[in-house]
């Protein structure tokens, strides 16, 4: 159903109904509110957008201008857009297809502010699909990709709705107006953790297709002499081919198994808040701001090098890189801008420093930063042991937190507000930040084709993948281990020609890898994808069926060329 709506275009598009409207419901309204919103949304009997991000703020949730007034006298709520910059603008679905929405919006009890709350309100009529009364509601116009979703806006001017429209999990607003806090200010904030961990696996889907479609392609294309007078080689032949696209295929692998760990850690730390246990928030905060910002930004980049991978016919809308790269790139910035989201791992790290210099000893994903040993110890390291890789990122990670968060201190106790010094360090700390990410994502890769339950000889290749990944890793960002001597030259030698290695041995089982993704072709919507790897005759008939071609001459040719040919003509 969802799926068909998907593909009606046109406007229709109902993914922000499935991945953040009903998740809203489900965390955030009380048992009684889920009785008479869940099932609907579940059997798509309302549609749904959520509704938090204006025209003037979408990072800034704090600063949101959308107003909930609550009216004791009627036990109302009155929600009101009392700026043009307090337009909800961008969410899915809200213009042409929802006729629901939670908006976030600042609440307002007698006389006072409590900050951004959720609320249910319904935007258009269940009989005929008109705006309700109050409503002003639009698309925003055509946007880089994913047209086929209309993103929307909306202007409440006092409309009013019952107070049980609140989602009251965990703040409520009693009849009186009496305002009850939740236990943590954060936990209106606790579906967009949720979102942020999905990105990981659609990250990780995006770069498996994008490398899918550039892996097989690169087996059906052939060009150039390798050897003068031999055949033309398949271009995946070329090593330089092989540097492109599998460090692409062997991230798409690592995020794949970092969305395993997302969702096991949101659904432990969820549960454990169910039962009044907050302590993993924070951490669950961190780890999903930085694995989203990671993952999507490597995935964007990664999409576009499969892109150019596949020369002009990666170009064409055929070979649907060009959609996936979109895609991608919306990643980046929706469920939290990459930067900022960045921004707020370096904050728990930071703190997490800090609790560690005090004597704590500290645990979960960053329970390195108290293992590491500042004064590194150089040597001839096995450069294609796992074990030796993994502690080269930890330390790379632990020396750039260890960095920026003295960087941070010294520029303090030279004077700075807290928040100066927090500003002028702020690229060292998202550059720390990337780091820990980085080393969180290698040390999973690496625990996980360690202990999956797989054949031995699947391992071996899922091993090779992995020490591919990382010394990709640390090539790529090489002058990192080599500042403190952790690293050395040598070292750094080692690991390309290990890469090399690498290169050649994951080469045979490539086209394998990209299969285990199981990408039906009606997924990955991709001539030069196709699973039976008859792209010439799929192009020929794909460009056959451009609107261009629908008359042998264009309509331009008598509106523009002809006239101006024949006033050339005249002139000669
Ligand atoms: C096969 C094909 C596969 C794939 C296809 C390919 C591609 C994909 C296809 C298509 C894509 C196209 C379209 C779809 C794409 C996107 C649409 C989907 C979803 C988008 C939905 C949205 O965008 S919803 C809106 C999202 N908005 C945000 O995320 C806002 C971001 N801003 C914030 O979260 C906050 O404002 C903030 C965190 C930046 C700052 O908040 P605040 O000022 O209150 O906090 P402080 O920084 O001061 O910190 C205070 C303390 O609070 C802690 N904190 C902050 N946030 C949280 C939280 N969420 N949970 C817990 N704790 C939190 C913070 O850590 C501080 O704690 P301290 O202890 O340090 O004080
Ligand atoms: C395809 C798509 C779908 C979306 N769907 C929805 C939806 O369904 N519902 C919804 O509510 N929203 C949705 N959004 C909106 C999205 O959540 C916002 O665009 C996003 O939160 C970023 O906010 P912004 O656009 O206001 O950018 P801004 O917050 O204005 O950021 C602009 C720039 O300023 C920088 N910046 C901002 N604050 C800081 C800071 N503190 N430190 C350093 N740099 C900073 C950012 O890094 C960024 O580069 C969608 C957006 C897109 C693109």
């Amino acid at each position: 159903m969802a799926a068909a709506l998907q593909t009606l275009g046109g406007g229709i598009g109902i993914t922000l109904h499935w991945i953040a409207f009903t998740p809203t419901i489900e965390q955030q309204a009380t048992e009684e509110q889920k009785k008479k919103w869940l099932k609907l949304a579940q059997d798509v009997a309302i549609v749904g957008a959520y509704a938090q991000t204006e025209m003037g703020h979408g990072t800034f949730v704090r600063g949101l201008e959308t107003t909930a007034t609550y009216d004791p006298s009627t036990q109302e709520f009155v929600i009101n857009s009392p700026t043009l910059t307090s337009t909800k603008w961008w969410p899915g679905g809200l213009g042409k297809t929802a006729n629901h929405a939670t908006v976030m919006a600042q609440l307002y009890t007698r006389g006072k502010c409590y900050g951004p709350h959720n609320f249910m309100v319904q935007i258009r009529s269940l009989e005929n699909h008109q705006p309700c009364p109050g409503v002003t509601l639009g698309d925003i116009g055509p946007k880089m990709e994913s047209n086929g979703n209309d993103n929307g806006f909306a202007r409440f001017d006092h409309v009013r709705i019952p107070r049980e429209n609140m989602l009251m999990k965990f703040a409520r607003v009693e009849a009186d107006g009496t305002y009850v806090q939740p236990p943590s200010s954060k936990l209106a904030y606790s579906n967009m953790v949720y979102l942020r961990g999905t990105f990981v696996m659609s990250a990780a889907q995006a770069l498996a297709s994008a490398t899918t479609i550039a892996v097989r392609y690169s087996c059906v294309r052939r060009q150039s002499e390798m050897k003068p007078g031999e055949p033309e080689p398949q271009i995946l032949e070329y090593q330089t081919q092989q540097y492109k696209l599998f460090p692409q295929l062997a991230a798409a692998y690592a995020f794949w198994f970092a969305s395993w760990f997302m969702t096991q850690q949101h659904g432990s730390i969820t549960g454990s808040m169910e039962k009044g246990d907050m302590s993993g928030l924070a951490e669950l905060h961190a780890l999903s701001a930085g694995l989203k910002s990671y993952t999507t930004a490597v995935t964007a980049r990664g999409i576009d090098v499969c892109r150019m991978a596949c020369g002009g016919h990666g170009y064409s809308h055929a070979s649907g890189l060009p959609a996936l790269f979109g895609g991608a790139a919306a990643l980046c910035t929706a469920e939290g801008e990459n930067t900022v989201m960045m921004l707020q791992t370096a904050r728990y790290l930071v703190k997490c420093f800090a609790q560690s210099q005090a004597g704590k000893r500290l645990t979960g994903t960053v329970a390195y930063l108290s293992a590491v040993q500042p004064s590194p110890v150089a040597g001839n390291r096995n450069m294609s042991d796992l074990g030796t890789l993994v502690a080269a990122f930890q330390h790379r990670a632990a020396r750039m937190v260890r960095h920026a968060a003295m960087q941070m201190q010294g520029e303090m106790q030279k004077g700075k507000a807290r928040e100066d010094a927090w500003n002028s360090c702020s690229v060292l700390l998202i550059k720390a930040a990337e780091a820990h990410v980085h080393s969180f994502v290698v040390r999973n890769f690496a625990e996980t084709v360690q202990t999956v339950e797989v054949d031995e000889s699947v391992r071996a290749v899922l091993t090779s993948l992995c020490q591919l990944y990382s010394l990709y890793g640390i090539t790529e960002h090489a002058g990192d281990f080599l500042k403190d001597g952790y690293l050395t030259g040598r070292d750094i030698d080692a690991a390309s020609s290990h890469l090399s290695a690498m290169l050649a041995r994951v080469r045979p089982d490539a086209v394998a890898l990209v299969d285990a993704f199981d990408l039906h072709d009606k997924i990955l919507r991709s001539v030069l994808g196709r699973y039976d790897g008859r792209v010439y005759e799929h192009l020929y008939e794909w460009a056959k069926k451009s609107p261009l071609n629908k008359s042998e001459v264009h309509e331009s040719y008598y509106k523009y060329l002809q006239p101006f040919l024949k006033s050339n003509r005249a002139k000669l």
